[in-house]
């Protein structure tokens, strides 16, 4: 694959100088302002950038180039940017790494010291470019109850292999029924504790006052109605590992005690004065955004850091390429088992109105929606109208950064859907597409698909 490098500059001497350091092997393109530079980008789409943070109409600032930068990591999170800044400006670059600059460097100009910054930044982007390849290759994943067949997830769940052997406390973001239960208990049956227990408990669903006696248990007499003592669910997990579902949600009259424990790993039941030693892996999730809630002193920094040893992004399914579909396909076949008919198949409406759809409640809403639908659908056809959805919203397009994006990701789409149709028949898909056989697997090849219905294991 060609270099491409694109230099944000606006002082023409500097534009020069710069080119000049790089040979023939890198493509080189220069914009000498904000407008320019974007438009660069989609034209060219550099895998690493150079970025000067004093542009016009701030040259003396960087509001100017963070928003640059802020833009080009939206537009083409892959490319890898090298912030330039003024001598001894380190707080800019410090902020510009912060924001998820792959590098900093600080003038004046000194041509060997660029090229090893910039060449160590293509390398980056070659190794990203490379193990995305492998995620995308790759078929499926092992995690029990998952069905994954993006990128994204897969590489979730790659993260999630990883972690699991190691007794690092965990904490898993995303939104509401994204299926970080289903992670949290992965996490669990790929450690060493997996023949231990496994406790849960959701912070959200327990009143404040019968949470601590919950987490913590309870000693008799310990409260009116305490006729004999009581585990908590942190004991019952002794060995294993306690997920805290909806931490974000944790009083804060119970966070410190919280805290305490993941320090010293002893509990004090209620009504004790005797702490009991307790070995157990702790994993928690949440929807909110736990910074937040620090900041407005809903939850403690110190709990925070001390719960977030590994911090695990769930993506949303409407962010996850591809896998409504693959989701949905293996949820209806499910279903259909159980409800003993097995014929049924999505009809192609509702497999577009299936990709359109944001699925703001994510699995959860899907697998509402199909059990639903495996009720209502007339013969053999679940249509449309039985899963509630409708074709006509318009997916959001901030983030596209060229044409050729576009029509990469609706040859994808289309792809996995002829796949979907045919029931994984590579002939009859590539008939369906007006392609011959050896285009559709190097298409499949080229976006990963997986030319089978075997991605999964649920
Ligand atoms: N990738 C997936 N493949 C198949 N089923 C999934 C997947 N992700 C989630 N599910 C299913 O979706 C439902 C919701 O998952 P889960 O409870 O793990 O989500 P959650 O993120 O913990 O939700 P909440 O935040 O609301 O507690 C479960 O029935 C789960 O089995």
């Amino acid at each position: 694959m060609s270099k491409t490098l694109l230099i944000v500059e606006d002082d023409p001497g500097l534009q020069s100088q710069m080119r000049w350091c790089f040979g023939d092997d890198i493509s080189v393109s220069v914009a000498s302002d904000r407008e320019s530079a974007i438009a660069m980008l989609r034209r060219h789409e550099p895998q690493v950038v150079t970025l000067d943070l004093g542009l016009p109409p701030d040259p003396g600032g960087a509001t100017e180039g963070f928003a640059l930068l802020d833009d080009i990591l939206r537009l083409s999170p892959e490319s890898k940017v090298v912030v330039v800044t003024g001598r001894e400006d380190n707080e800019n670059a410090v902020r510009a790494i912060g924001m998820g600059a792959s590098d900093f460097y600080q003038k004046p100009l000194d041509a060997d010291i660029l090229t090893f910054v910039v060449n160590r930044a293509f390398r980056l982007a070659e190794l990203e470019r490379e193990n995305r390849d492998l995620a995308r290759r790759g078929n499926g994943t092992t995690i029990k109850g998952i069905v994954a067949a993006s990128p994204q997830m897969l590489s979730v769940c790659r993260t999630i292999e990883k972690v699991a052997p190691a007794d690092v406390t965990t904490l898993i973001n995303g939104e509401t029924g994204t299926g970080k239960e289903l992670l949290a208990r992965a996490i669990h049956d790929l450690s060493h504790r997996a023949e231990q227990p496994f406790a849960a408990i959701n912070c959200a669903a327990i009143p404040e006052n019968l949470l601590e006696s919950e987490l913590f248990g309870y000693e008799k007499g310990a409260f009116t109605g305490a006729t004999q003592s009581k585990k908590g669910k942190i004991e019952m997990a002794n060995g294993g590992t306690l997920f805290l579902d909806e931490i974000g949600d944790m009083p804060m009259s119970l966070q410190a005690k919280l805290l305490r424990f993941l320090q010293e790993r002893i509990i004090d039941r209620v009504g004790s004065v005797r702490g009991i030693p307790v070995d157990v892996r702790v994993v928690c999730a949440t929807h909110r955004n736990v910074e937040e809630l620090i900041g407005s002193g809903d939850f403690r920094e110190d709990l925070y850091y001390r719960l977030s040893e590994i911090t695990i992004d769930v993506p949303a399914l409407r962010e996850r390429d591809g896998d409504a579909i693959v989701i949905a396909q293996s949820l209806l076949k499910g279903l259909a088992n159980q409800m003993d008919r097995p014929q049924l198949a999505f009809t192609d409406d509702a497999i577009q109105a299936i990709q359109q759809h944001q699925w703001p409640g994510n699995v959860r809403e899907m697998i509402n929606k199909i059990k639903r639908a495996t009720i209502m659908a007339e013969g053999k056809r679940v249509t449309a109208d039985d899963l509630q959805l409708d074709c006509d919203q318009e997916p959001a397009d901030n983030h596209v950064l060229n044409l050729r994006q576009v029509r990469e990701e609706a040859e994808r789409h289309a792809i996995a859907q002829a796949l979907q149709s045919s029931h994984y028949n590579m002939a009859r898909a590539a008939r369906l597409l007006g392609i011959t056989r050896p285009t559709l697997y190097n298409l499949t090849d080229k976006y990963g698909i997986a030319t089978s219905a075997e991605v999964s294991n649920v």
